[in-house]
């Protein structure tokens, strides 16, 4: 795929240990490559290989040893916290494994809620809600409440709750790890529209096969060194 846009991530020379008392323990090594803008990325690897680092980095959710991450544009290893914090809820939507709903809010209170920090009216939100109900396919069960949807809506919903606030990127740690294979093939073909249609750019941690023939590029992760 060619693209002449900047690339949406930009990662160079990347590397982070973690230390454990006096022992430190490298967990990715001189990690570099670009993500285009509406690309789908899969990261795949071994169990401990770095991979949930890495999507945790370029999500800012934790920090770089030294290199830098380019998101967008703004390099986020210069961010301080506070200011990472504000540029997470801006830049980043989350789909995890198993979902992180909260139990006692409805599809469409979970959904609202990344909107309830940013300064749209109830209205405004209500129409952005709706929207993206609809684009994942629950208008009809915005009042359900987690426990009444099956593992498959529900990562609908925690689809819906990514892409509320038009994230830059969205990134994904083992989306459908919790799912049967129907599920499975069901959101896969819901975050290929996502790119597709929206023109959304993913990243995507994942061990399914059939998940990462979704992906437009593997980048394969060993003991924290790109091998692909
Ligand atoms: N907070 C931490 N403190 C110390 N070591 C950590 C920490 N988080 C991760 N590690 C270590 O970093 C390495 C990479 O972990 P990571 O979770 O990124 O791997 P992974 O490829 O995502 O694995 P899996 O597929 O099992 O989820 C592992 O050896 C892990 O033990």
């Amino acid at each position: 795929m060619t693209n002449d846009k900047p690339p949406m991530v930009e990662i160079k020379n990347l590397s982070k240990a973690y230390r454990r008392g006096s022992q430190i323990i490298p967990v990715l090594q001189d990690i570099t490559f670009d993500i285009g803008e509406g690309e789908f990325m899969a990261l795949m690897g071994p169990s401990g290989s770095g991979k949930s680092t890495l999507l945790n980095l370029i999500a800012g959710i934790d920090k770089a040893d030294t290199g830098i991450i380019r998101v967008g544009g703004v390099d986020i290893t210069t961010l301080t916290e506070a200011e990472l914090a504000g540029w997470r809820a801006a830049n980043v939507g989350f789909i995890f494994q198993f979902y992180n709903l909260m139990p006692v809010l409805t599809a469409y209170e979970n959904v609202e809620l990344p909107l309830l920090l940013t300064p749209l009216s109830r209205r405004e939100r209500r129409e952005h809600v709706e929207m993206v109900l609809g684009v994942v396919g629950l208008a009809d069960r915005m009042d359900h409440y987690p426990s009444q949807l099956s593992g498959g809506q529900q990562q609908r919903v925690a689809i819906a709750r990514a892409i509320v606030t038009d994230p830059t990127i969205l990134v994904a740690d083992e989306p459908t790890g919790d799912l049967d294979r129907v599920s499975a093939e069901d959101i896969l073909s819901l975050m290929d529209n996502l790119v597709h249609k929206f023109g959304k750019t993913i990243i995507m941690v994942t061990h399914d096969p059939r998940a990462a023939e979704k992906a437009h590029i593997i980048q394969h992760l060993e003991k924290g060194v790109l091998t692909a």
